[in-house]
């Protein structure tokens, strides 16, 4: 397996989604059913927080997301634990600042994709140099589903960041839903990451159909 391609990267960021036990309303695996068949493009593992499975219940759990991103071809991308996107053979892993180091990460995962969060040029440009496949930027709007998350920036740092000559796919997240999805994709960003818009509607299903078209247009 090579390096993913930047192109490859960016279509998959399109409507990126994030799940954890502690999201859903219901269950989380008609959740995420649902929202593949709203036409999601990629998906990550995020199991943290209050609650949070760990240990064996939280490896089945993820097991069984896998699954349907497979049998889908949605690939999975897990969030913090380097240890289980390796033993589950995940497409990938996603890092933050506050987690394993970045160049580390790529050396344990090889071409596996390595996605990595950062607030502003410098953490960009490390990230970047790190080895990372693409960058998460935000909280772009607020957020309630991150207890830690740092101010919201606005479109406007995704913007500053293509300014400065950013290149590599970027996806925007916190706080978007359909309404405001356009304003990142306008202000440079390659696809939008969401946890509550898909995972806390009544309808997964209509709610990444909503933000597949608000990306589109
Ligand atoms: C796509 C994407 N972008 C950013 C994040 C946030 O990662 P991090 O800063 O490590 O915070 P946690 O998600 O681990 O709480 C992300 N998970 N995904
Ligand atoms: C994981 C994460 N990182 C920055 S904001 C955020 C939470 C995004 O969740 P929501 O889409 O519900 O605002
Ligand atoms: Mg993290």
């Amino acid at each position: 397996m090579e390096r993913i391609s930047r192109e490859m990267m960016r279509k998959w960021l399109s409507v990126y989604f994030i799940l954890g036990s502690q999201n859903c309303k219901k269950d989380p695996l008609t959740v995420l059913t649902e929202a593949i068949d709203g036409g999601i493009t990629l998906f990550q593992f995020r199991e943290k927080g209050k609650n949070a499975y760990t240990g064996e219940k939280k490896r089945h759990f993820a097991t069984k997301l896998q699954s349907i991103c497979r049998e889908h071809n949605i690939p999975f991308i897990v969030n913090d634990d380097v240890q289980l996107a390796m033993e589950l053979d995940a497409d990938g892993v996603h890092i933050g600042q506050e987690d394993e180091k970045a160049d580390i990460v790529r050396r344990k995962i090889g071409h596996k994709i390595l996605g990595v969060s950062a607030h502003n040029l410098k953490e960009a440009r490390e990230a970047i140099a790190a080895g990372a496949d693409y960058i998460g930027v935000g909280p772009i709007f607020p957020t309630s589903s991150k207890d830690d998350a740092k101010e919201a920036q606005g479109p406007s740092i995704i913007r500053s960041l293509r300014e400065s000559g950013i290149q590599t796919p970027i996806v925007a997240i916190g706080g978007i839903t359909p309404e405001n999805a356009k304003e990142v994709i306008h202000a440079g960003a390659d696809g939008v990451s969401v946890i509550s818009a898909i995972a806390s509607s009544e309808s997964p299903f209509e709610a990444a159909r909503e933000l597949v078209k608000s990306v589109k247009k």
